[in-house]
């Protein structure tokens, strides 16, 4: 498994914080950016890390910003992405078992580190079912496809 992290200024010290704990669990990543807590446009970075996953060069995306609602929106332009947004552990496992997710991004004003670090961990280890979720993933692919033609 390997996962792309990115962060805009409001989220650069919660990436070093989630960046820390990765390698405590030894899970490797790509750090996108940005590099310091100087003002930056999140959608820069969203667009790195998301366009790994695309390419299969990161198995999952994990962006940061002040409230993770930029990052999620601008993740979600993006083909075959599916970002969602999670405060808590409970949303994390079902975005996963039940969305498919591919990309968590987080509000680095809202929550704090310790929350942080259990939502990333119930991400990366719900596996999806799959089932009459798949049915509802392909509708949402659908979706995105016939958005292209518009
Ligand atoms: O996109 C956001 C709001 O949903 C992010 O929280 C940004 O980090 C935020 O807008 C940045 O704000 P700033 O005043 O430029 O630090």
């Amino acid at each position: 498994m390997k996962i792309a992290i990115a962060s805009d200024h409001g989220g650069f010290e919660l990436k070093a914080s989630l960046k820390k704990h990765l390698d405590e669990e030894k899970i490797e990543y790509i750090d996108c950016g940005t590099d310091s807590t100087e003002s930056c446009d999140y959608p820069d970075f969203a667009e790195k890390a998301c366009r790994l996953v695309q390419k299969g060069e990161a198995t999952y995306a994990c962006l940061i910003c002040g409230t993770g609602i930029g990052m999620c929106i601008a993740a979600n332009k993006m083909k075959g992405i599916r970002a969602a947004l999670c405060g808590d552990t409970f949303s994390a496992h079902f975005t996963r078992a039940h969305n498919d997710a591919n990309v968590i991004t987080m509000g680095a004003r809202v929550i704090g580190p310790g929350l942080a670090e259990f939502i990333l961990d119930e991400f990366l280890k719900t596996p999806f079912e799959g089932g009459r979720h798949a049915r509802r993933i392909g509708k949402i692919a659908k979706i995105e496809e016939d958005e292209s033609h518009v």
